[in-house]
């Protein structure tokens, strides 16, 4: 045995060493090979709860919660032996009343399996921790409702005009990348004035809130769903030509003819646009050809669908 180990194996021995050691604002403990107490300072005993003499020959399992004697077990023990020294592992150190205390630990492994701790409570580190934690989850939820205010329209949930507007220009993008087309569908409720001024504002909210959620039932994965003003609405269709184009309209429009909200039956009419291959055109282009094509549904009867062309000249 050397040296080390003898003075901690008969630590009231020294008179001392042992007064110095009950000074300090931090635990120290010596533990055995099985992990029971052999010296600690006063600091663990009113920690504890419990006189320093009693403490002798308790196991240290005794003074942490559940959770911490299996990370005492699956994660320090382990690198302790590895390493043979653990720094600023934090626990829980369950005191003799039921208490618990998060204490910030520091294990020194010697001679004979004999470890050497210094601990200090960290309940002030711990309380800044966790407001740290919850600062940074209530700024990450505000910061999620912001972009959620900035990019969707609060009636619907759907993409509002200015999100439509960048994310249509990513598809704009990917499909000349990929050359393929894209179609932009423009849909207005026929008549919705008179649902307003017959069953009131809040009868059409309930129109345009039902009809948002027939436009998401219908879309596919990549389409892009907005309402872009008071009753009108764009839907915007990765990789579709004309004919897929109009098919998905009118599938739209039949589904809409189709709904009665507190009794109320409503129509749409649908201007369409496909672009095309190699045109110069943006997404803005597009929307004002597709808006032009709602027109005319809207002149020549509503409640239908009709076709614009890209080729038109801007
Ligand atoms: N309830 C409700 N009504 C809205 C909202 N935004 C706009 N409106 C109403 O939508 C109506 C649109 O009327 P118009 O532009 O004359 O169009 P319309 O009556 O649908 O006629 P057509 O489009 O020509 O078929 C107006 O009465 C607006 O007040 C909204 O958020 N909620």
């Amino acid at each position: 045995m050397n040296d080390q180990d003898s003075d901690f194996q008969h630590p009231v021995d020294h008179t001392l060493s042992h007064t110095f050691l009950n000074e300090f604002s931090s635990g120290h403990l010596v533990l055995d090979s099985h992990r029971k107490i052999v010296y600690c300072n006063a600091y663990i005993g009113s920690l504890s709860k419990i006189s320093q003499e009693a403490l002798i020959g308790e196991s240290i399992s005794t003074f942490f919660t559940k959770a911490s004697n299996i990370f005492l077990d699956t994660y320090v023990y382990p690198i302790l032996l590895h390493e043979k020294l653990v720094t600023e592992s934090q626990m829980s150190w369950l005191s003799g009343d039921g208490e618990v205390v998060p204490v910030m630990i520091n294990i020194k492994l010697g001679q004979n399996g004999m470890s050497y701790w210094s601990l200090y409570i960290c309940a002030k580190r711990d309380k800044l921790h966790t407001e740290l934690i919850n600062t940074k989850e209530e700024l990450k939820a505000q910061s999620e409702n912001l972009y959620e205010l900035a990019t969707t329209d609060p009636l619907t949930g759907l993409l509002n005009r200015r999100e439509l507007l960048v994310q249509a220009e990513n598809v704009a993008s990917q499909m000349d990348r990929n050359s393929s087309t894209y179609a932009v569908l423009t849909l207005d409720v026929d008549f919705f004035k008179q649902v307003n001024d017959t069953h009131g504002h809040q009868t059409g909210d309930k129109v345009l809130i039902q009809l948002a959620k027939v436009l998401l039932q219908e879309r596919r994965a990549n389409d892009l769903v907005a309402r872009v003003g008071g009753e009108e609405f764009v839907i915007v269709l990765p990789d579709v030509d004309e004919e897929s184009a109009f098919l998905v309209a009118e599938k739209i429009r039949i589904k809409v003819a189709e709904q009665e909200v507190d009794g109320i039956s409503i129509t749409m009419s649908i201007g369409v646009v496909v672009s095309e291959q190699g045109m110069e055109l943006n997404f803005d282009n597009l929307l004002a050809l597709s808006d032009n094509a709602l027109l005319s549904a809207k002149k020549t009867g509503r409640n239908k669908t009709t076709m614009g062309s890209a080729s038109k000249s801007f």
